[in-house]
């Protein structure tokens, strides 16, 4: 943990990566002015670690993990997740990808409003094929460790801020992807819910063989991370296991 991976390797990208970006830019058009959100990240993020993304609101935080997990095209750049060129993927290829690595967790839960939460939650498992019943119980049980068990049956309308973040967890774990990114994953939680929470991604997403990044603007959670990355205007800032001072 902590150690400067060797970047000189392979195309500029260490196989130990779990995540490499090299040279990312992504423009944006507004009206007939284009504006660089992101100007050439080169990152790589380690597995293993919990790794926390911070920077002022319009700082480019979502559109980089949105790149980092294959939902928003770079304009220029490389982008490797565990090895593959995920933007050199065919278009199944890449939908295929997401489904089996990478669990995502955003600022709207996008929940389906007609079933309930452990349907919801058991939605990755049934992509990738589970039989119902059993893609349920793994559900129902990754709501019980959030805490929630006991609304398994209810809607999303149903449900509390809170809980409806929670299902969104609950569905972006329940597949073990080996890569999890989310964006303010504590946000509409207390204390207490959102230790739990940051407890159960470190359970799940921090292993040997997984990577989590995780966008925050929660000051009462920066003492978990393994690792601060701030971005200021597109640009990476800051590297380091604590916030920077003044921050
Ligand atoms: N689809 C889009 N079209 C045009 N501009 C966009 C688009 N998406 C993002 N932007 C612009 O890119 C900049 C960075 O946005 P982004 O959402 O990545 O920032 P952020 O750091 O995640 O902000 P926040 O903390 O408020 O969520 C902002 O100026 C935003 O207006």
């Amino acid at each position: 943990m902590g150690q400067p991976l060797d970047t000189t390797a392979i195309g500029g990208c260490n196989p130990e990566a779990a995540i490499c970006t090299r040279e990312v830019t992504r423009d944006f058009r507004a009206g007939q002015q284009t504006i660089t959100v992101l100007h050439g990240i080169d990152l790589d993020i380690r597995a293993g670690e919990l790794t926390f993304l911070v920077g002022e609101s319009g700082s480019g935080k979502t559109t980089l993990i949105s790149i980092m997990c294959g939902i928003l095209w770079p304009t220029l750049g490389e982008v490797k997740v565990f090895g593959t060129d995920i933007y050199e993927l065919g278009d199944t290829e890449l939908v295929e990808f997401r489904l089996n690595n990478i669990g995502f967790i955003f600022q709207q839960y996008n929940l389906i409003p007609s079933i309930d939460a452990a349907n919801n939650a058991a939605v990755p498992l049934i992509a990738q094929g589970m039989d119902r019943i059993e893609a349920r119980e793994k559900a129902v049980a990754m709501l019980e460790k959030l805490n929630i068990g006991d609304q398994a049956s209810k809607l999303p309308s149903q449900l509390s801020g809170g809980q409806q973040q929670r299902v969104a967890i609950a569905r972006a774990l329940v597949h073990e992807p080996r890569l999890v990114v989310c964006d303010e994953p504590t946000a509409a939680l207390d204390a207490t819910s959102g230790r739990r929470v940051m407890d159960l991604l470190r359970e799940v997403a921090v292993a040997e063989d997984r990577a989590c990044i995780i966008v925050t603007h929660d000051n009462r959670i920066f003492d978990l991370a393994d690792r601060i990355l701030v971005l200021e205007d597109g640009k990476i800032t800051h590297d380091g296991k604590d916030m920077p001072e003044g921050h």
